[in-house]
C-alpha cells in the first residue's frame, strides 16, 4: 500500500497533461522540474513541428531568476490534493470553495421540487463553487428553486434546469418577487460554513498530534499547516461573499423601506 501511495503520488504529481494531444498525459523529464505559479499562464504542451513538449515562457526572466510554468486553473484545494502544496493566501485567482446548499425537509413543495431537481440529475443536496469574484448562476438558481412559494410550481422545472446549467440560453434567470429570500437563503449556508471552518481553525491551536517520533511530529505538524492554510483560504471566499451577500441584502431592504416611507407619504397626503 505505501509503495502504492508513493508511486500515485508521483505520477500525479509530476505527469504532464498535453492540450494539443486532447489532454494526453505524459511524464516529461526535466520538464518536470518546473514549478507553478498562479500568475503565469503559459503550460507545456505538445509541438508537432519539433516533435517535442514545448514550453514557451510569457515574459522574459532575468539570469538566475525561476521560471515558472502553470499547472492549470486550479482551486487550491485540488493543487493541494494533485501536487501537495497550497499557494500564499490571496495569490491564486481561480480559487474557490465548494458551497454545500440543501432544499429544507419543511418545504411545503420538497416532494415536487426534489423531482424537479433529479430530472436533472440532481440531487437534495448540491455543491456549487465560489469564487472571490462571484458565484455561478447555476447556484442562484438552485437558491431561487429552494425560497420558491407553492405559487410558483409552474418554475420548478425551469429553475432545476438554470441550477443544472441544462438551459438552452444559458443566461442566468431572475425571479424579483423571491430574490431577498433567495440571498439570504444563500447567506445562511455561507454563515454555516464559515461556523464549520472557525471551529476548525480554532481547534487545530490545541489539535493532538499523537506522534511517537520527532520525524513523525515534523510531517504531521507539515499537514496540518498545509490543512489550516486550505482552511484559510477558503474561509477568504466565504467572508468575501458573506459581505457581498449582506450588502446586497442591506440594499435591498433599505430600498423597499424608502419605497414603503414614499407609499406611506402618499397615504397621509390623500388622507
Ligand atoms: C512537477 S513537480 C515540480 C518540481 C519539483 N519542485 C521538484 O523539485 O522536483 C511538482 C511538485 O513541485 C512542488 N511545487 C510545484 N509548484 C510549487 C509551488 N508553487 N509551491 C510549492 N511547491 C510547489 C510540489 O511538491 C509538486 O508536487
Amino acid at each position: 500500500m505505501e509503495t502504492f501511495r508513493w508511486s500515485f503520488g508521483i505520477l500525479f504529481s509530476r505527469l504532464v497533461r498535453l492540450p494539443s494531444m486532447g489532454g494526453k498525459v505524459a511524464l516529461v523529464p526535466w520538464a518536470d522540474m518546473l514549478n507553478h505559479s498562479c500568475e503565469v499562464e503559459t503550460f507545456l504542451d505538445y509541438d508537432s513541428s519539433s516533435k517535442g513538449v514545448v514550453f514557451l515562457t510569457d515574459r522574459a526572466y532575468q539570469p538566475g531568476e525561476q521560471v515558472f510554468i502553470s499547472y492549470g486553473k486550479k482551486s487550491n484545494g485540488e493543487l493541494l490534493l494533485s501536487y501537495g502544496f497550497v499557494p500564499n493566501e490571496g495569490t491564486n485567482p481561480s480559487d474557490s470553495v465548494e458551497l454545500p446548499l440543501s432544499l429544507k425537509k419543511t418545504d411545503k413543495c420538497y416532494k415536487e421540487k426534489l423531482e424537479a431537481l433529479s430530472k436533472h440529475g440532481f440531487s437534495v443536496s448540491e455543491c456549487f463553487p465560489l469564487q472571490i469574484t462571484g458565484w455561478p448562476l447555476e447556484l442562484m438558481a438552485y437558491a431561487y428553486l429552494a425560497v420558491s412559494p407553492p405559487s410558483m410550481s409552474g418554475q420548478f422545472e425551469q429553475m432545476a434546469a438554470a441550477a443544472s446549467n441544462k438551459t438552452s440560453t444559458k443566461k442566468g434567470i431572475r425571479y424579483p418577487e423571491i430574490e431577498e429570500r433567495a440571498l439570504q437563503f444563500i447567506l445562511d449556508s455561507c454563515e454555516a460554513s464559515i461556523a464549520k471552518y472557525s471551529k476548525f481553525l480554532q481547534a487545530s491551536g490545541s489539535m493532538d498530534l499523537d506522534v511517537t517520533s520527532p520525524k513523525q511530529l515534523n510531517r504531521r505538524l507539515f499537514l496540518k499547516q498545509l490543512a489550516v492554510d486550505l482552511c484559510t483560504s477558503e474561509q477568504r471566499i466565504l467572508f468575501r461573499a458573506q459581505y457581498i451577500l449582506r450588502r446586497r441584502l442591506r440594499d435591498m431592504r433599505s430600498g423597499e423601506l424608502r419605497a414603503l416611507r414614499i407609499f406611506d407619504g402618499l397615504w397621509d397626503i390623500f388622507n
